[in-house]
């Protein structure tokens, strides 16, 4: 059975993570289960390690991955990246504190997002992070000021919408004109604003950003991103401004499809960096930052679902699972297709939808998919969850978020504590009235 990831196997005719039979994990530690092996993330790591290593060689600049907390912002994986020399990008104040628990130098920190506040900004200037990536010229506004009243200076570099189609789910696409984020560069916004940085007294001017989308299967939209981004960067050499830093964003796909192969770490470098280098007589060639999140940490995660309930209706066999849309909601959210496999192999497979248990009729994670032959008390494995699972799960219908392990060459070790009863209720407070 082709399975796509490096980190997993069948072997006596179970699934392996790591090394790790899955029934094995989801026996001694409950389902439903998120497991992540820390061998695949080293492995995604070291791929855009290796694949951009030519950019340091090439020009003597830096090359820094900046991951990108949203995807997984557990603790035990923040330290994991950290510990190998990655940097973070945050969207709140909230993934900063996880990034300084993390050990993150602050040189490796950026900060992206449309709404960052003041106490955010705050933080990321107490912090000295790398660069806020602005938004907005109110938000450059605000920076300024509370830099002025901190008595410090912010460094600043500045997303610039490049009106670029990522060919993208359209609920996860980020550069079009129609999208929130950026600042539009076709109308003069973005130079706008950083002319306006250049007056500011309190902010330093070291870069630009894009980031245009996720889950990107073509290349081609990364070069016209990089592209549109370098031509900007010319502009602001013809304008008399230096830029330090170039980011260039996330959103490398991965290979949900097990049987479509998508571009690697090593295609995304080679089309950023040559298409770079065709600016090299005309500008200083920057340090070049990327901000990857699902393609670090998807093809890590499993989701271990227990079968409680088997159901044939006239049009479909339904088998229900505890996992559910609350644990993982990409498959309700966007239509996302993730793999799926019954842990134990069997003589016979037949053709099954796999539901979780919420009162919600899109709380299904694959429909008419075929499955080796389920039964109750089989355990299902849900692949490519280490990005945007738990980080987006929550608490509706009252259920608890899952517990996570992280297996590895260590051992398998807990990561997340399963969330109890009286955590659903903890932040709740009862007027004396209803006492
Ligand atoms: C600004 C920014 N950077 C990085 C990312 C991470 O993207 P991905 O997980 O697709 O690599 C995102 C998410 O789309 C983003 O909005
Ligand atoms: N949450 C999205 C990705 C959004 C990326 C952030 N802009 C997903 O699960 O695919």
């Amino acid at each position: 059975m082709f399975l796509g990831n490096d980190t997993v196997e069948i072997k006596n005719g179970r699934l392996f993570i790591d090394g790790y039979d899955a029934i094995e994990l989801a026996e001694k530690f409950g389902t439903p289960l998120y497991v992540m092996s820390e061998e695949q993330i080293k492995i995604n790591y070291n791929k855009y390690i290796e694949a951009f290593k030519r950019w340091e060689e090439e020009t003597g600049k830096e090359f820094i991955v900046a991951y990108a907390y949203k995807a997984n912002a557990n603790l035990a994986i923040t330290r994991l990246l950290a510990k190998l020399g990655c940097g973070a990008d945050v969207v709140s104040g909230g993934e900063l504190y996880i990034a300084k628990l993390s050990n993150v130098p602050s040189e490796k920190i950026v900060f992206n997002g449309n709404c960052k506040t003041k106490e955010e900004i705050i933080m990321g200037i107490e912090a000295n992070i790398r660069a806020f990536n602005v938004d907005s010229i109110s938000e450059l506004i605000l920076i300024n000021e509370t830099a002025k009243e901190l008595g410090e200076t912010a460094n600043v570099a500045f997303r610039i919408n490049p009106n670029v189609n990522p060919k993208t789910h359209p609920k996860i696409s980020t550069g079009l004109k129609k999208n929130k984020f950026g600042l539009d560069v076709e109308s003069g916004l973005a130079l706008k604003a950083i002319k306006m940085a250049l007056e500011m007294e309190n902010v330093n001017v070291v870069g630009v950003h894009c980031h245009i989308g996720s889950q990107l299967t073509d290349i081609s939209p990364f070069v016209e991103a990089t592209e549109k981004v370098m031509e900007f960067v010319v502009k602001l050499k013809e304008e008399g401004i230096e830029v330090r830093d170039v980011n260039l964003g996330g959103g490398l796909g991965v290979p949900y499809y097990k049987d479509k192969e998508i571009p690697t770490q090593k295609d995304l470098a080679d089309a950023i960096i040559n298409t770079m280098l065709k600016y090299k007589d005309k500008v200083e060639m920057p340090n070049l930052i990327l901000e990857p999140g699902r393609s670090l940490v998807a093809t890590a995660g499993y989701l271990l679902g227990k079968v409680h309930h088997i159901k044939e209706t006239p049009v479909t066999k339904w088998v229900m699972i505890d996992a559910g849309m609350n644990d993982m909601m990409r498959p309700a959210m966007y239509e996302a297709y993730h793999h799926i496999i019954n842990c134990k192999v069997k003589d016979e497979k037949e053709k099954v939808s796999v539901a979780g248990g919420l009162c919600e009729s899109s709380d299904v994670f694959g429909r008419d998919r075929e499955l080796d032959k389920v039964e109750v008390g089989d355990i299902l494995a849900i692949f490519d969850v280490g990005a945007y699972g738990i980080s987006m799960a929550n608490n509706y219908n009252a259920r608890g978020r899952p517990r996570m392990v992280l297996t590895s060459k260590k051992g398998v070790f807990l990561i997340r504590e399963k969330e109890t009863y009286a955590d659903l209720i903890a932040k709740d407070i009862v007027p004396p009235h209803l006492l």
